[in-house]
């Protein structure tokens, strides 16, 4: 059986404490590989290798890291499919969305922040006749960036690549739960020459590494991608050590129907919306309000379309559905569309476990699901399931709306589906949220800052705003 390797110091090595977890296929139920179980004698190992790589990197002239950087985009581009099945493997996810999502992200992000690189400066403030004032923008020095299961090596280099692009050494640790495609991206590391040192990939839990890596004095920030809970045990321990966090959280999106939208294209864009990935995205829409006069008509096209979603194999092309990440992911979900029904739900299509026969016979597969008849204030509508499961409700006025809108604790993005420009714009101002999309979902800029309010999160990724994260501004005052 395969066993992934931790990569420390531009080597790919085993766990000092020889300690493995099993790593499961959720197509099939069944172990395909073991991961390292890494503990303190590892992070040790990988904070040193970033402590003497540290200063080197950061005093790379831009070009030169750019140049560096645009070698690891190329490699994951070349790398496409291979990423893409390993993912469809590991994660569950429809290789056909691995390789137009996942694949094509992951090499995206590092281009990104490549170019990025060479275009970041800092600011000069003259203070007329008496002097100036410049800002200088360094890096913060070694970074731990833990990221989630859902979009493996997609959000994994959405971290490490401006971490690295500023001038950074990173300690990185991908979810236990799809560790894959961040051993086969340690390997085109090596594979494009990355210093040594510069990139650490250490494998394993929360408890056993992730949560020493938050608290390693040597490192100074920290990027994590996950669910609220853990966002917030990560702050508690990262606040008292005043180290700078980038939080990005859980989220209960709502979808936003009116009546003069563009009927077809918002029934299309918000199935997409609420069951892409079988719905494990952040920004999943998962509440769905459709003004009164058209709810009967869209709520029929919506079941229509999504009951048409082609459950299978991940890594048939053809499947638009694949399995959930992972047994207790499944049951959870399961749980919810249970609690559901208990609260007064209508299940309207799905509800339940898919068998699949063959090598799926044990596979996590559930139906995409959407339910009516829940108010605002149920578990359904204000917990995060984080699965193939919407719900619907109808609404009469903007007022109303915009309340259910906003009546939960998240705020991480909401869509809006309207023709009337001014509507549009008064909603997008007084909706609670990090990212509002009109007529559209997540359409993506990776200028633009991304991320959430309320329990959704603190800080922004994307663009500058990551690059100021994993910078220290100095400010230089000189008297003429
Ligand atoms: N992007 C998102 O919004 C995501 C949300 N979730 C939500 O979170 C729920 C739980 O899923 P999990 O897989 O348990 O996500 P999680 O938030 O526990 O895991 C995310 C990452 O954090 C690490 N981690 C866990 N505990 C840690 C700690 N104390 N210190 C440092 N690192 C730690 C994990 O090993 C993983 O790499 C899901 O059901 C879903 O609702 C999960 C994944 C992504
Ligand atoms: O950057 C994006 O486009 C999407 C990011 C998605 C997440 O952060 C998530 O699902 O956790």
């Amino acid at each position: 059986m395969q066993k992934i390797q931790n990569y420390i110091n531009g080597e790919l090595v085993d766990p000092i404490g020889g300690n493995y977890l099993d790593n499961y296929e959720p197509a099939t139920g069944q172990i395909y590989s073991q991961i390292p179980q890494s503990d303190h004698q590892d992070l040790e190992m990988a904070v040193a290798a970033a402590k003497a790589a540290k200063d080197e990197w950061a005093d790379m002239p831009a070009e030169q890291r750019a140049n560096l950087l645009s070698k690891l985009a190329d490699a994951i581009e070349n790398a496409g499919d291979e990423i893409a099945k390993a993912e469809a493997i590991d994660n569950g996810k429809p290789i056909s969305f691995a390789k137009a999502v996942d694949s094509y992200r992951s090499a995206a992000n590092i281009r990104f922040f490549a170019n990025a690189t060479t275009q970041f400066s800092s600011e000069c403030h003259s203070m007329g006749a008496v002097g100036v004032n410049y800002t200088l923008r360094d890096p913060v020095g070694i970074v731990g960036c833990i990221s989630p299961w859902n979009l493996p090596l997609y959000l994994f280099t959405w971290k490490i690549a401006p971490a690295l692009a500023t001038g950074n050494c990173v300690i990185a640790k991908p979810s236990e739960i799809t560790p894959m495609t961040a051993y086969l991206f340690a390997k085109l590391c090596i594979e494009v020459g990355i210093p040594k040192g510069v990139i650490n990939i250490l494998h394993g839990t929360g408890a056993s590494i992730g949560g020493p890596i938050v608290e390693h004095p040597a490192i100074k920030a920290i990027s994590f991608t996950g669910g609220s809970a853990t966002g917030k045990a990560i702050a508690a321990v990262a606040a008292p050590l005043l180290k700078k966090t980038s939080l990005e959280l859980g989220g209960k999106n709502p979808t936003l129907v009116f009546a003069d939208c563009d009927f077809e294209a918002t029934v299309k864009e918000v199935a997409r919306s609420a069951f892409s990935n079988q719905g494990q995205i952040c920004l999943c829409g998962s509440r769905i309000y459709i003004e009164r006069s058209i709810y009967d008509k869209f709520k029929k096209a919506l079941v229509e379309r999504v009951s048409k979603l082609r459950i299978g194999d991940p890594l048939d092309e053809s499947t638009q559905h694949g399995a959930l990440v992972s047994k207790p992911h499944m049951e959870k979900v399961l749980s919810y569309i249970e609690l559901a029904k208990q609260e007064g739900g209508k299940v309207l299509c799905g509800g339940s476990r898919v068998e699949l026969p063959g090598r799926l016979a044990e596979g996590y597969f559930v139906e995409p699901t959407i339910i009516e008849g829940l108010d605002i204030q149920c578990r359904t509508n204000q917990e995060e399931i984080f699965g193939p499961v919407c719900t619907l409700q109808p609404f009469d006025t903007d007022e109303e709306a915009l309340a259910l809108a906003n009546g939960t604790e998240y705020g991480l993005a909401t869509s809006i589906w309207s023709n009337n420009i001014k509507r549009c714009h008064t909603f997008s101002r007084n909706m609670d949220f990090g990212i509002v999309w009109v007529n559209c979902w997540s359409l993506r800029d990776l200028r633009t800052p991304f991320g959430g309010v309320k329990s959704s999160g603190v800080g922004r990724e994307g663009g500058y705003e990551a690059m100021r994260f994993f910078t220290e501004p100095k400010n230089i005052c000189i008297k003429y």
